[in-house]
């Protein structure tokens, strides 16, 4: 999506508290014997459900596809997980078109996938997730953003 029509940004609050949303689901999924983290976006939501499902073996799938203006690349995998993911829990901040999550699953076809938002075009790949955002919005989480001055919204009518 190079030229998405809305914005959804994130804060610190609002993410842990739907990580927190997204962990009283998956207890009721589980036990895991542990999770793997799609870096990077996974990193920091991994962290919270592991510390909710008390769940200290962690594992990264390392991947790379959007750039920075949001447009979807090849998908290059950097670090794979031996195994086919029994047992385990793959948490990704989001699905978008999926096809992270296509790569994902075929490496890892017996884990569960979990994700805190999802695009309609991926929620088909994932097992659990919490919120559901268009497909032509993008998400901003809180490590891309940053606190700046807004205009007033009269000052932003007048252009
Ligand atoms: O469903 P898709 O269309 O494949 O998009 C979803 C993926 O895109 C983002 O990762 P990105 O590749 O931007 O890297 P990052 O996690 O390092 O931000 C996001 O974290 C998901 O992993
Ligand atoms: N930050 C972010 N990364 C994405 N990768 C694919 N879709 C998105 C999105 O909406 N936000
Ligand atoms: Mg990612």
């Amino acid at each position: 999506m190079s030229d998405p029509q809305k914005t959804f940004p994130v804060s610190w609050e609002e993410l842990h508290r739907n990580a927190k949303a997204l962990a009283w689901r998956l207890i009721e999924q589980g036990p895991f014997n542990g999770i793997v983290a799609v870096t990077r976006g996974g990193l920091v939501p991994a962290a919270i459900i592991a510390r909710e499902l008390d769940v200290r073996l962690i594992d990264t799938v390392c991947m790379q596809s959007y750039s920075d203006d949001h447009a979807q690349g090849q998908i290059k995998v950097l670090k794979e997980v031996p195994g086919d993911g029994e047992g385990w829990l793959i948490i990704d901040d989001l699905v978008d078109t999926g096809r992270t999550a296509r790569v994902v699953r075929d490496m890892l076809p017996k884990a569960h996938f979990a994700t805190i938002y999802a695009k309609p075009s991926g929620r088909p790949l994932v097992d659990t997730f919490v919120t559901e955002v268009s497909q032509d919005t993008w998400i901003y989480f809180p490590w891309d953003i940053e606190l700046q001055f807004a205009q007033p919204i009269a000052k932003q009518k007048r252009g």
